[in-house]
């Protein structure tokens, strides 16, 4: 026989055992805080209500079946509060992790009081009519029991998250409607079991299905919305405090603290904070998404604070190194170059040393009305985004980029391996120290644990950064040589150096060297870099819990070129994969791979 504790056993528990099993690799102590939170409201605003229309009679339980009964409510009842919010929520957070918070956010004032106010006027009438026919014993009552009591939620959250909701209306409805037609599925089932029995006499007797009340459903459709609409108003408010740290500056914990910034985060209008920030964003976004496939595919498998500064800082990198790479003229890239490190100086002037870095957001003097002159709209942005999270990040990092951008205004020649290991230390070995800090910073952990430069992890992680960077020139031999005349081939692998030299930098034609000697260049490169790979991804370990699948992910899709070059024929110009390659890659790296680093 089915009864209330068996349908929770069959039909309610597998169901989050598997969605627990699909999310896992997002859930970090944030998302589990916020579950958490919304079931502890859950229960406590639905318990005073749930008792006082079973003591009216709106439904009614055998209760010989159940285990016990607190007040006139079964205890599987109550539990099912808690199930029903946590299956909602996980499916929630599988529906709307993909996109960044600060993309919905709504500056404009007259929009956003229409959207926040009129349907709180409509709310508000859906709670005084639900009151008035709520009448005890009457068809009506259990529907208007349910209008009363699920308005005042939906206008509480409305009034500070509506705006954001509206611009997530999909996810959001995806979101919603799955686990309310599986719920109204269960609920059929436990009706015709008699798990829980609906009173004719105080409900309106309409079905939507068979053995499906009116109510029912719309219960069910209303408590799902209200859970989604309970978990968007707090990845609203935790999205301010990630996109204006300086005005919401503390980190995740679970203290009064962090609760009350939420609080401030959740009831201030978007259109009271600067556009310039989001707008700023945005452009960094934009840049990401055109630049590079590989890195905007794994950004997404960060948590959206780890993703937004991890994608300000690539369009930082990108920027920059356009900004060199558009002069054609020698003096006029190092005239640029100066511009980038007076920008670097007045970020950094206050540090003490070279891994100093602040916990607390400060604004740096910048002379901006000097670099409006100097540069570009996309470039202002990206240099106003990144001034806004360098508080948290070393200054050296920044200065090795710089010493990459030198080395190729200067056409340095890349000798031997040793050099190739220096030149992609400068340009992404950097990279991959600043991804660590922001990983630390940004994870939700309560501590901030500040690495310096002999740190075991900060150096895997340059490492890391340099297989990538190894990766990225076996790769662009050819576009290197056509578009920039470079070459970063150690001339160590060369038969002829001056001759090929020749070909590759002044001629650039590099197809001249024939398909042979480009492929045993780059594999040579390859082997070394997945000799460096395998001596540096262990340090994954050393990273918090909640990023380890997620920068195994992106470093293997990023490695995954280096399946397209050696399995083709010849030597292909800038090899990709494809959309659904990365995707596997992604998902293998993120439940099979990780599992060793997360254990
Ligand atoms: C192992 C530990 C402890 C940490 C890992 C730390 C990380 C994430 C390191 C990776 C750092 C990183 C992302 C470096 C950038 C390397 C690179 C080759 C960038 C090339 O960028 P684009 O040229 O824009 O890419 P495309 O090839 O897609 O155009």
């Amino acid at each position: 026989m089915l009864t209330y504790a068996n349908f929770h056993l069959t039909y309610i528990l597998p169901v989050i055992c598997v969605l627990a099993l699909i999310v896992h690799p997002f859930i970090n102590r944030s998302e589990i805080f916020k579950i958490g939170f919304i079931s502890g409201i859950a229960v406590l605003y639905t318990t005073p209500w749930d008792n006082y229309i079973i003591m009216r009679g709106a439904w009614t339980f055998p209760a010989d079946q159940l285990i016990a009964v607190i007040g006139y409510v079964p205890v599987e009842e109550y539990i099912f509060f808690v199930l029903q919010t946590v299956i909602v929520s996980l499916w929630h957070l599988l529906c709307a992790r993909w996109s960044t918070p600060c993309l919905h956010f709504n500056h404009d004032k007259r929009s956003y009081q229409l959207i926040r106010w009129i349907p709180i006027a409509v709310l508000t009438a859906v709670m005084v009519t639900g009151y008035w026919i709520s009448v005890p014993g009457t068809g009506t009552f259990y529907l208007g029991c349910i209008m009363w009591w699920i308005a005042p939620v939906y206008i509480f959250i409305w009034y500070g998250a509506g705006n954001y909701i509206v611009t997530k209306l999909t996810s959001s409805a995806v979101s919603v409607l799955v686990p309310t037609v599986y719920l109204c599925w269960i609920d059929q089932i436990a009706l015709k079991a008699n798990i829980w029995h609906i009173n004719v006499g105080t409900s309106l007797n309409l079905f939507v299905a068979e053995d499906l009340p009116f109510e029912e459903a719309l219960f069910f459709l209303l408590t799902s919305i209200c859970v989604v609409l309970g978990l968007s108003c707090y990845d609203k408010a935790r999205g301010m405090c990630e996109t204006y740290s300086h005005e919401f500056p503390h980190r995740f914990g679970i203290n009064l603290t962090y609760l009350n910034q939420m609080c401030r985060a959740f009831i201030k209008p978007e259109y009271a904070m600067s556009s310039v920030v989001t707008d700023d964003i945005k452009t960094s976004i934009e840049i990401l998404r055109e630049a590079s496939k590989s890195f905007n595919a794994a950004s997404f498998l960060f948590q959206s604070g780890i993703r937004l500064d991890l994608i300000i800082l690539y369009a930082f990198c990108r920027v920059t190194d356009n900004i060199i790479d558009d002069e054609t003229d020698v003096l006029r890239k190092k005239c640029k170059l100066n511009v980038i490190e007076k920008f670097v100086n007045e970020l950094f002037a206050d540090r003490k040393s070279d891994y100093d870095v602040k916990t607390v957001p400060y604004t740096a003097k910048v002379d901006w009305a000097y670099y409006q002159s100097e540069l570009t709209g996309e470039e202002m942005a990206s240099f106003r985004a990144v001034s806004r999270i360098a508080f948290y990040l070393p200054r050296k990092p920044f200065y090795e980029l710089i010493a990459g951008y030198q080395w190729d205004i200067e056409g340095r020649l890349v000798r031997n391996e040793e050099d190739l290991l220096l030149y992609s230390s400068y340009v992404a070995g950097s990279v991959g120290t600043l991804c660590v800090y922001v990983m630390l910073y940004r994870c939700d952990n309560d501590v901030y644990d500040v690495f310096g430069e002999d740190d075991y992890v900060i150096e895997k992680a340059r490492q890391m950064g340099r297989v990538l960077q190894l990766v990225n020139i076996a790769r662009d031999i050819i576009t290197d040589s056509e578009t920039l005349g470079r070459c970063y081939v150690p001339t160590e692998y060369m038969d002829d150096e001056e001759q090929e030299i020749h070909i590759l930098c002044n001629e650039k034609k590099p197809r001249s060297l024939g398909n042979k000697k480009l492929k045993k260049y780059s594999t040579r490169m390859i082997h070394l870099a997945n000799k460096l790979q395998s001596d540096s991804v262990g340090a994954i370990r050393c990273l918090p819990r909640e990023t380890r699948g997620s920068v195994l992910a992106a470093t293997e899709i990023y490695r995954g070129l280096t399946s397209a070059i050696q399995s083709s024929q010849t030597y292909p110009t800038r090899a990709s994969i494809t959309k659904l390659e990365r995707i596997f890659i992604g998902i293998y790296s993120l439940y099979v791979k990780s599992i060793q680093y997360v254990v």
